[in-house]
């Protein structure tokens, strides 16, 4: 019998800014899985803005999750990204324990911080907990900065990164649990890209050309493809294939819009190519 694939997305709902599940679920619906939100906090425009209005949804997840249990609702994909709180953590563990079976992907997105730094929104304490997502995902797809908290090791510039120390830095995230690790964001000259590794592969960097500035959002773009193509079958490298792809288009879209950098990409233009 013919069935569709259905992911659970973990993530906060952002109102303007064109970020997490406002991004996610319209990319994976393209990529004709179900997406069912799972929200852990709202936002009326993403921390990027300024004095953004937030309210943390820690108290309804449990009730939330356990409702989703009583109706017997099962998931072929968990994908987990911005979380509101440490105890959020417990409970996100806990979602993907109870709801996986063995052909569960689980994904991982440890949404955390950028250029050496954690968010404004990310407490150390909450940093620290984010560690225990790691061991129970198939595939985790940190930038360099989050990688650097999630190992405990010093943050290395972009000058100072070499493919061998990222695949160092790969392959001891991969020692901790997660089978494919995806480092986002690497620029080398005027290229960006990931490093992809996969255990028993040979790496790669699969990447395009810096398409403006920096921009928020490209990295639930990222997730949402990722999420999408790997529930549905695809291969590691296919996926990010597709998602660098998409993402270059859609950017260089943007570009000609003007848009301010805080709101994202204009990726509606390219949903139906997905
Ligand atoms: N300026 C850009 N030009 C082209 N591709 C980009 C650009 N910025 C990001 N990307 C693509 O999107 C991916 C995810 O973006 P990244 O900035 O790493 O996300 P995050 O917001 O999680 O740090 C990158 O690895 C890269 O493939
Ligand atoms: C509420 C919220 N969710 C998610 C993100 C992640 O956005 P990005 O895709 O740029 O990493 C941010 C970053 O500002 C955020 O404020």
């Amino acid at each position: 019998m013919k069935r569709q694939k259905r992911v659970a997305l973990v993530n906060d709902i952002t109102g303007f800014g064109r970020c997490s599940m406002t991004v996610e679920l319209p990319i994976v619906s393209a990529l004709k899985v179900e997406a069912c939100p799972l929200p852990t906090a709202l936002l009326s425009v993403h921390t990027a803005f300024p004095f953004p209005y937030i309210q943390d949804q820690t108290h309804i997840m449990e009730p939330y999750i356990e409702n989703w249990r009583k109706h017997q609702v099962t998931f072929d994909g968990i994908s987990t990204g911005f979380l509101g709180s440490k105890e959020q953590v417990a409970i996100v563990k806990k979602f993907i324990q109870d709801f996986s079976t063995d052909e569960t992907v689980v994904i991982v997105d440890p949404v955390m911080g950028d250029w050496g730094k954690l968010y404004a929104s990310y407490t150390k304490e909450l940093s620290e907990e984010m560690k225990h997502l790691v061991p129970l995902a198939d595939v985790i797809t940190p930038n360099l900065t989050e990688a650097s908290y999630l190992l405990d090791i010093p943050y290395l510039s972009e000058e100072e990164i070499t493919m061998e120390r990222l695949e160092k830095i790969a392959q001891a995230l991969a020692d901790k649990g997660p089978k494919q690790v995806i480092i986002t964001g690497i620029s080398r000259e005027e290229k960006i890209g990931n490093f992809v590794y996969e255990k028993g592969e040979a790496s790669s960097f699969i990447g395009t050309k810096k398409i403006g500035g920096e921009r928020s959002g490209t990295g639930d773009v990222f997730t949402g493809i990722i999420t999408g193509s790997i529930v549905r079958g695809d291969s590691l490298t296919t996926s990010v294939r597709k998602a660098v792809d998409f993402i270059g288009k859609a950017l260089a879209y943007t570009e000609t819009l003007n848009l301010p950098p805080a709101q994202g990409i204009a990726f509606e233009e390219f949903l139906t190519e997905l």
